[in-house]
């Protein structure tokens, strides 16, 4: 059998198959989740003026400590016209633009008043500035906020509000089409003959590309004929089609052999995963494909190293690929094998537990597993307390 690549070699093949789609402008609302295009700057210095960072009054510091004389009062979006000068203080609140000559607050907390005349009543403010968001701040007009490639994040969206930007440039939302693929499989909730099965990998397919900028072309299920999966292929019209089932060498496992009756190239089958060693991904006219194993749980985890990614890549993500962190491990694992397991686990007390059985069909026991714990072909055996790598499942 033919060597079978790596995880990481896959994933850049898989990225080198297309590039990232058109770029379009969208409002801040519609930009959520997407990838910036290109560089985002302020259009905007934050804060434009020197504020107040507490509710109190705006004084000297070199008039400390007191007593002074009110003589106005600024608000957030209301500011005082006039000049503090020596001896004079305004009633100021949170956010409101800090009057020329003061330079100081004194919160509320530790003043007293009477009338106009202001009474230090407690520590009062330690430095000079206290309180007080100086202009620029955050940041200043021109400075560049948001990099090509990052993802628009609910911070992001906010810092591009806040600086200016009403809509933001952004690669266009991907189009995925998923099958399934098998002749024993029935839609969920369909009456089942004997031998037949509900088909579960599209509907976790669509929950796990919910989050992404995805527009969804479900081509539901397709039998195990090569005319059927032939046609079906040829008429998608999509920027990924994503199958699963029929990946591997039996009898009626014709995904491949359909895609290159309608001319797509293959470009690798096979990779060192386990489980998911079965997949294959190539090109079908301007089709990225990728072919997922049926197993239910390869599919799963190849759709977190593959799937995913692909989908960031071609949305524009500068970063597209699954973040392992470190864990503690629960317990002696043996040696692996030639894959990179991926282990259905779960945290307790501070630590992760492998699942006892990991056949690749088990929905049940990836349902209870939070996350999943990788380890590189050949590795050596592992001991209790242990640092290993884990993907975190969602
Ligand atoms: N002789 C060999 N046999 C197998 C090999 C091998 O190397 N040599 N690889 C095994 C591995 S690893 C995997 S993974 C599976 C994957 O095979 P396929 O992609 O061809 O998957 P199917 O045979 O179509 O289905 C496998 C299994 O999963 C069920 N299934 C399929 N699709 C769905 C779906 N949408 N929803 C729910 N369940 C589904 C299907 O009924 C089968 O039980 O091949 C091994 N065999
Ligand atoms: O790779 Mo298969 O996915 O081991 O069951």
């Amino acid at each position: 059998m033919a060597e079978l690549i790596s995880i990481a070699q896959a994933q850049q093949r898989l990225f080198a198959l297309a590039d990232p789609v058109a770029v379009e402008q969208v409002p801040l609302r519609e930009a959520a989740g997407r990838w910036a295009a290109e560089p985002v700057a302020a259009l905007r210095t934050q804060p434009e003026l020197p504020l107040s960072a507490m509710d109190g009054y705006a004084i000297r510091f070199a008039d400390l400590p007191g007593p002074w004389r009110l003589i106005g009062e600024s608000a957030a979006g209301r500011p005082f016209a006039g000049v503090i000068r020596p001896g004079d203080a305004a009633r100021i609140f949170t956010g409101a633009a800090l009057p020329d000559g003061a330079d100081t607050i004194l919160i509320q907390e530790e003043a007293r008043r009477d009338g106009t005349r202001l009474l230090r009543d407690g520590a009062g403010p330690p430095v000079a500035g206290a309180h007080v968001r100086v202009a620029g701040l955050d940041f200043r007009d021109g400075d560049p906020l948001i990099a090509p490639g990052e993802h628009l994040t609910p911070a992001r969206i906010a810092l591009a509000a806040i600086a200016g930007h009403a809509i933001l440039p952004v690669h266009r939302r991907i189009r995925v089409a998923i099958a399934a693929t098998g002749d024993e499989l029935r839609p969920p909730g369909a009456p089942l003959a004997p031998g037949q099965l509900p088909e579960s990998n599209g509907a976790m397919l669509a929950a796990m590309l919910a989050p992404l900028p995805v527009d969804l072309i479900d081509l539901g299920i397709l039998p195990d004929r090569i005319d059927a999966l032939t046609a079906a292929f040829a008429a998608v019209d999509a920027d990924l089609l994503v199958t699963t089932g029929g990946a591997s060498v039996g009898d009626h496992d014709l995904v491949r052999p359909a895609l290159e009756a309608t001319g797509a190239k293959i470009d690798f089958w096979r990779v060192a995963v386990r489980p998911g060693k079965p997949i294959m991904a190539g090109r079908m006219r301007d089709t990225v494909v990728i072919g997922l194993p049926g197993n239910p749980v390869s599919a799963h985890v190849t759709a977190l190293l593959f799937v995913l990614p692909m989908v960031a890549h071609l949305s524009g993500a500068a970063d597209p690929l699954p973040r392992t962190r470190s864990a503690t491990l629960g317990h002696d694992l043996p040696p692996g094998g030639p894959r990179a397991d991926h282990l259905r686990a779960v945290h307790r007390d501070g630590r992760v537990h492998v699942a006892q059985v990991q056949d690749s069909s088990m929905l049940r026991t990836l349902a209870a597993s939070d996350c999943l714990i990788v380890r590189p072909p050949h590795v050596p055996a592992s001991s209790a307390g242990d640092s290993v790598e884990i993907l975190d499942l969602f």
